[in-house]
């Protein structure tokens, strides 16, 4: 018997997994998934690049924190947080008050080889997208590095082998995941 007794707040940068292998450990451990973008692009009815582009990153934000403290409150889950929202010192108070912050941490170039062919993500619609990227890293790392837990990224690994080693992860943690 496995017991979440916490909520599970995935950060970390655009493309490390927080949605992949946030919804494979949720799967896995049998527990509901959620993830903020994709609650704010219910509520909105548009696409995160649609809200970014209409209304702006400000708003999104907004909405972001307001999300976040709307589903920490529910039951305990597994939370896939977007890669900014770890930045506010509001939001993390709300995560670590509520939960735990696990930061799947991934290098440099796993990260650039898995969004350089999407362009879902509104930050990297620029000229250079590589270097926007590289300057989120350098600039949200430190912040990154202040979560509770933390999980590497290895670029050969299967997403259910990533969810298996987040588990063990999570587990060592009785607080969060209770293994009976
Ligand atoms: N080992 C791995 N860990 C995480 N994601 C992986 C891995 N291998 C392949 N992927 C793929 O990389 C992408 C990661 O994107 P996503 O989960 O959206 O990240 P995030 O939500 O952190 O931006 C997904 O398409 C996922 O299937
Ligand atoms: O890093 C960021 O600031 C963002 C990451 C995205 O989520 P993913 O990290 O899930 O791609 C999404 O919230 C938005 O495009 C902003
Ligand atoms: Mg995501």
């Amino acid at each position: 018997m496995r017991r979440l007794k916490k909520t599970v707040c995935m950060v970390g940068m655009m493309g490390a997994g927080k949605t992949a292998i946030g919804s494979a450990v949720a799967r896995s451990l049998g527990v509901p998934f959620l993830d903020s973008d994709a609650e704010i692009e219910r509520a909105a009815n548009e696409s995160i690049a649609g809200i970014f582009e209409r209304w702006g990153e400000p708003f999104f934000r907004q909405k972001e924190s307001q999300v976040l403290t709307r589903l920490l409150d529910g039951q305990p889950c597994i939370l896939s947080t977007g890669g900014g929202a770890y930045m506010a010192a509001g939001n993390r108070a709300t995560i670590t008050e509520r939960g735990v912050a696990l930061w799947i941490k991934a290098a440099p170039e796993i990260l650039w080889a898995r969004v350089r062919h999407k362009d879902t993500r509104p930050l990297l619609r620029t000229p250079d997208p590589k270097a926007a990227l590289m300057k989120l890293i350098e600039q949200r790392d430190p912040i990154y590095a202040m979560a509770d837990l933390t999980v590497e990224s290895e670029a050969e690994m299967s997403v259910e082998r990533m969810a298996q080693k987040t588990i063990d992860v999570i587990a060592t943690r009785p607080d969060v995941l209770e293994m009976a």
